[in-house]
């Protein structure tokens, strides 16, 4: 069965739902022009990226600064814009260091008014130029040690930084192999979209051997 929004507790306007549809088949009109992996259906493009997606705003509802790092076609992030746009503040700043894919990701905010910047750099100059955020996301992207060096500069600024990372079922090798060079808080979400997936939350991030933010 085809999970939805409300099916995750989000209730969103009807003028949101529009913009998640409008954004929904622009999708699959660029899909396949740049390179994007196509749902095979309309539903499993509601399902296993939109309502996958909405999973982590549902998580953090507090959240109102988010990065997304290696947006794509705009997993989570374009989809955490959409929902902020409800509440009527919030900001997302989508990281994506392909051309076209960030061409796309404009032309979907523009479309739906969503809130958030493209920025078609890589992450490790969006290091240097994004300065703060409540919290990061990322899907598809790197593994977890990857994903924590990824995040690490935004974690030192801000001690409260909490990052929402979907993995699939390999996520207890990358906890392991994370443990091995990373101090962090951590809450495993079971997906409510696939069976074997999870979101990770990770909050207190640093690497083992700096001092905690404000220690002497
Ligand atoms: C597999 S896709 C996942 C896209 C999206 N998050 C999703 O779940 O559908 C990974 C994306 O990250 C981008 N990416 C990979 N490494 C990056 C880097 N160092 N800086 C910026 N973008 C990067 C790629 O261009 C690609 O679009």
């Amino acid at each position: 069965m085809t999970k939805t929004l409300s099916d995750l507790g989000l209730n969103v306007s009807r003028e949101t739902l529009g913009k998640l549809e409008r954004f929904a088949s622009l999708f699959q009109k660029w899909a396949r022009a740049i390179n994007l992996v196509a749902p095979s259906t309309k539903e499993s493009l509601w399902e296993r990226h939109i309502a996958d997606s909405a999973q982590i705003f549902k998580l953090a509802p507090e959240s109102k600064h988010w990065i997304d790092l290696g947006s794509g076609g705009g997993f989570p992030g374009v989809i955490t814009a959409i929902l902020l746009s409800d509440q009527g503040d919030g900001w997302v700043d989508l990281v994506e260091s392909n051309h076209k894919k960030a061409g796309f990701l404009r032309v979907a905010l523009n479309e739906t008014g969503a809130r958030a910047a493209v920025h078609p750099i890589r992450i490790e100059e969006a290091q240097k130029k994004l300065v703060n955020c409540d919290a990061i996301s990322a899907r598809a992207l790197a593994d977890l040690d990857q994903l924590l060096v990824f995040a690490a500069p935004w974690a030192e600024r801000n001690p409260s930084l909490r990052c929402y990372f979907h993995k699939g079922r390999d996520y207890l090798g990358e906890i392991d192999k994370a443990r091995g060079r990373w101090h962090f808080d951590l809450v495993i979400h079971q997906s409510a979209i696939e069976a074997d997936s999870v979101i990770l939350e990770l909050a207190n991030i640093r690497r083992i051997g700096q001092p905690a933010s404000g220690a002497e």
